[in-house]
């Protein structure tokens, strides 16, 4: 017996009814994905650029409402035309794996204060430590085109920008990550069996300026180098890969977080107070090397050889 029969309606009815509740559910849940989207990416851009961030507070505070409407109606609309844009790259930008979807919402939900308040981490890891679809991408693109067999990240989390690069690997390439905090040791094998790429991921526990040496005496030799780690450590990082060789001819090195939330530039003061700017002033101040930095969400530094970056004339 039909559901129709079932019921007592017309099939056509019946149809049309199931096709409309369908509609309904499909916009529901575009709507939900959207408004989670533009949550984030505007929860991103306050996070990363120090313009829109202080131009969001200025819009929230008490003094806002002694403004005439005009300029307070300007204001937002400067506000909405920079999250635009950021979204709009978001929106642009190739999507990133389900997997790599996953990561993003279970980081987003993991309960990292009950995790710190029961001892297991020696600190609230924030979820917004985690890159976006746009470094994901990008960094696809670079493994990619230098054609990288043997990557290097420091600074693993949850995975994500391990798993991006791993995502452009070929079969036998290599992502080795580096990360101190022993919790992710138990977190991640389960994010990385859920994609075919997660077997060519290899992390190292423990502090990357121990593993830098570990590798050193492997003999490693690595195309790609992303550090996202400890903002003081950078330096030391970048000495350490050029000194004992583990960049590969050719080799590219990515710094994450050059702007560094804008101190790099709004505050730069002594190394101390703001490691990143004297990282980048130092890597700047080397006529070994080339570096380019690029606007990427919260800045990246690109950093390679000058022998490998310069032509030669006849
Ligand atoms: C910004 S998060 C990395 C985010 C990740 N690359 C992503 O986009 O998903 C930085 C990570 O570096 C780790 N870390 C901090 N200091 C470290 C150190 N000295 N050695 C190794 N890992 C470190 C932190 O525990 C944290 O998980």
């Amino acid at each position: 017996m039909t559901v129709c029969k079932l019921f007592d309606i017309d099939c056509e009815v019946f149809i049309n009814w199931v096709i409309h509740v369908q509609r309904v559910i499909l916009i529901i849940s575009r709507t939900r994905k959207y408004c989670e989207f533009s949550i984030n990416a505007k929860r991103n851009m306050a996070g990363s650029d120090p313009a829109v961030r202080e131009l969001a507070a200025l819009l929230e505070s008490p003094e806002i409402k002694d403004v005439k409407p005009e300029i307070r109606e300007k204001l937002e609309k400067i506000l909405e035309m920079s999250n635009k844009r950021h979204n709009y790259a978001d929106e642009i930008t190739t999507t990133h794996s389900d997997v790599l979807d996953q990561i993003t919402q279970e980081t987003r939900t993991h309960p990292w204060e009950e995790v710190f308040k029961a001892g297991k981490t020696s600190w609230i890891m924030p979820a917004r430590m985690i890159s976006g679809p746009v470094t994901s991408q990008f960094l696809k693109f670079i493994v990619s085109m230098t054609k990288a067999k043997q990557v290097l990240e420091i600074g693993m989390f949850t995975g994500y920008t391990a798993l991006s690069m791993a995502e452009a690997l070929p079969p036998d390439g290599v992502v080795i990550t580096c990360e101190i905090s022993d919790y992710l040791k138990g977190l991640t094998p389960e994010f990385f069996s859920r994609s075919p790429h997660g077997k060519k991921i290899k992390p190292y526990f423990g502090p990357a300026g121990e593993t830098l040496e570990t590798l050193t005496k492997e003999g490693r030799l690595f195309d790609v180098i992303f550090v996202d780690a400890d903002k003081p450590g950078y330096r030391g990082y970048v000495d350490t890969i050029l000194q004992n060789g583990l960049l590969a001819p050719n080799g590219i090195i990515l710094a994450d977080n050059a702007f560094f939330g804008g101190r790099a530039y709004m505050n730069p003061k002594s190394r101390d107070e703001n490691p990143i700017n004297d990282f980048n002033e130092y890597i700047a101040s080397r006529a070994d090397l080339r570096q380019v930095l690029l606007p990427i969400r919260d800045g990246m530094l690109a950093i390679r050889r000058t022998s490998e970056v310069e032509g030669q004339a006849d």
